[in-house]
């Protein structure tokens, strides 16, 4: 695959905190994470808060460094070249979108400047052309002229995301990462974002990581779904398998939980809560929660095995057969009788 970004090994960890105080903890928010999106596809990445979905985000559009492995923009190690060079190759190459407009817009600046502003610092053609592109950008993304002159406090929450998504394309990138775009807002808007970002991902051809908490809003965005798992990337499926053939028993339980099927279930239950980021199980992260694990699941963690597309890929001692219906599984997970 000819990637536009391609993340291979990468951990991230941070230092801890306790109520704004910084501990002698560790914080694993990513572990060895590999990870290509190739031009034009959208990949949805799902798990619980905490698992790393941010800082995945943050690696991929080079805000975040990685403590160890590399990030490659069109073949070329961003985090060896200098300074300025690796600034240009992020800004010309990626947009992200955050979750809320609101905060991640200067509010002291009205929608003319903040969209100027990534074309001003990569010098983007003359000041005429710069004039025009904003004009272009506000027509892309459905913001009427008047708006120009508009500070981010006199816009709705959608129109407000308009300008973020707007501000992520000035530069014509070919990879845009959004982290739940659409969670701050009403969700009257919510569909309306939605579809003009992929509205936006088919004209221009980009490719697109979406961030969301909303499994079926993935499911229904994604060519590709990538599950994460305490800081791990435990699965990736093609988005048309994920909510019944995904191998990962986690995969599994959180698209058990998803409202909206033709013939509900009730969910897989999962016992427990997530263990701490800070220290985090021996052996496979999610063993202490899965109705599955054994003593292997303790003391091994799990190399990725291919299931039967080449393109879904699952780390799992004892995954969960790819014909075997949900239904089944909900079965099989109820707590044993003592
Ligand atoms: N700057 C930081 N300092 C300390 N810990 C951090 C920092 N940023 C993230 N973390 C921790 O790293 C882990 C992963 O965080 P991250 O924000 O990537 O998760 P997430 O899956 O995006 O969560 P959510 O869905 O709640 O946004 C969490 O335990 C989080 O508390």
């Amino acid at each position: 695959m000819n990637a536009v970004v391609e993340v291979s090994g990468a951990h991230v960890v941070h230092r801890a905190r306790t109520g704004g105080v910084f501990t002698r903890d560790r914080v694993y928010a990513l572990t060895g994470a590999d990870l290509a999106v190739a031009p034009g596809e959208t990949v949805g990445v799902v798990g619980e808060s905490g698992c790393g979905k941010s800082t995945l985000a943050k690696v991929l559009v080079g805000i975040q460094r990685p403590a160890a492995g590399t990030v490659t923009f069109h073949g070329r190690d961003l985090w060896s070249l200098p300074p300025a060079e690796r600034r240009a190759t992020v800004g010309a190459s990626t947009g992200m979108i955050f979750q809320d407009p609101a905060t991640a817009l200067n509010r002291r600046l009205p929608v003319r400047r903040i969209l100027r502003d990534p074309l001003d610092v990569h010098h983007h053609g003359s000041k005429a052309r710069r004039d025009e592109r904003v004009r272009e950008l506000m027509a892309l993304v459905g913001l009427p002229r008047a708006l120009a002159d508009a500070l981010p406090g006199q816009l709705s929450g959608g129109q407000r995301q308009r300008v973020a998504i707007a501000r992520a394309l000035a530069l014509d990138p070919d990879l845009v990462v959004a982290d739940e775009p659409t969670s701050a807002l009403d969700v009257s808007v919510r569909a309306q974002i939605l579809n003009l970002l992929l509205n936006l991902k088919e004209r221009l051809g980009l490719a697109l990581v979406f961030v969301s908490h909303d499994i079926q809003t993935v499911r229904r965005m994604s060519d590709r779904v990538i599950t994460m798992y305490l800081g791990r990337i435990v699965e990736e499926t093609p988005a048309d398998r994920v909510t019944d053939q995904a191998r990962h028993p986690y995969t599994r339980a959180l698209f058990s939980a998803t409202p909206g099927l033709l013939d509900p279930i009730d969910p897989i239950p999962l016992t427990g809560p997530v263990p701490s980021a800070t220290r985090p199980p021996s052996g496979c992260p999610f063993r202490t929660r899965c109705w599955k694990a054994d003593e292997v699941c303790t003391t091994v963690m799990p190399d990725f095995s291919v299931a039967s597309r080449p393109e879904h890929r699952y780390r799992c001692h004892h995954p969960v057969e790819e014909d075997q219906s949900t239904r089944d599984l909900v079965r099989q997970s109820l707590p044993r009788e003592p």
